[in-house]
């Protein structure tokens, strides 16, 4: 028997559902281990034919849209529309950088802390092309009460998927900071300080977590308000071959309200 609907309706499913059944039946979101997460960037690289920069642009434009729905600029409480990205030493870092471009393009005011620049081509490019859309570069990070006085939101940039073991300076400062502001925090893939499965009860404890690709297992434990998916770019067979079960995206949307 063939099917009567478009790949793209059940393109999450074995088989062949209706809409209604496909929406009572589908599986779970499956949430990502370590190791997948890192095997599925790989593959992405390796056998997809995708750049780093890339993924990334995507990457940082759904974190952008996500910030955006999340924290309109109209509901902002104070008089500017400041944020604070902070970037950390890795591709996490990077995503922040792209972040933070379209966030100004959207009309918010970013800022941004990179304290550990790795000496690549990519994070050059994308550092030169925030100083030239005019985003200011702090020296180093604020109090908390200056955070708070500052800034409407946070941008947690710091670590993704890669993060291991005890926090190496100068970012356990850095997360000692951000959990004692009470300006709201949105985590760009997991939080960062949480190990990518157990998460970390006494770690920082954001409002929002977007989701790249599909949520690691420390997703299960985000009590935050918003929890978005982000990062359209993942190719039918890599969704099957993980069963990654993702939901449908709106229309053309590059990010999902989980
Ligand atoms: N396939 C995907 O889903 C994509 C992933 N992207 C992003 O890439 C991230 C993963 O990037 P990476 O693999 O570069 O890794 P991360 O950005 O998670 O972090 C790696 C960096 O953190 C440092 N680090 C690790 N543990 C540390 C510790 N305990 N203390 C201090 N420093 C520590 C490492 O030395 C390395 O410099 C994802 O979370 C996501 O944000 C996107 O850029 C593009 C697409
Ligand atoms: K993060």
């Amino acid at each position: 028997q063939t099917c009567p609907l478009p790949a793209a309706a059940n393109n999450h499913k074995k088989g062949c559902f209706s809409r209604r059944e496909s929406s009572t039946m589908a599986q779970p979101l499956k949430y990502l281990g370590q190791e997948e997460a890192q095997h599925i960037d790989e593959e992405l690289f390796s056998e997809y034919g995708f750049s780093v920069d890339q993924l990334m642009e995507l990457a940082g434009l759904s974190c952008a849209t996500a910030v955006a729905r999340a924290y309109p600029i109209s509901s902002l409480v104070k008089a500017r529309p400041s944020l604070l990205v902070i970037c950390g030493p890795g591709n996490n870092g990077g995503d922040g950088l792209v972040c933070a471009r379209h966030l100004k393009l959207f009309g918010y005011e970013p800022t941004i802390l990179y304290p550990r620049r790795p000496n690549k081509p990519l994070f050059q490019g994308l550092t030169t092309q925030c100083q030239k859309m005019e985003i200011p570069f702090l020296t180093e990070m604020p109090e908390a009460t200056l955070i708070d006085e500052a800034y409407n939101l946070v941008i947690d940039a710091i670590f993704g998927f890669s993060f291991k073991g005890a926090v190496r300076e100068p970012f356990g400062s850095i997360l000692d900071v951000l959990k004692k502001t009470t300006s709201p925090i949105a985590s760009i893939d997991i939080p960062s300080g949480w190990d990518v499965e157990q998460g970390s009860a006494d770690g920082l404890q954001p409002d929002m977590l977007v989701s790249l690709t599909a949520p690691k297992k420390s997703a299960s434990m985000f009590r935050g308000r918003y929890h978005f998916l982000g990062g359209r770019f993942v190719p039918p067979s890599i969704e099957r071959k993980y069963q990654l079960n993702l939901p449908p995206y709106p229309d053309q949307d590059c990010v999902l309200q989980l």
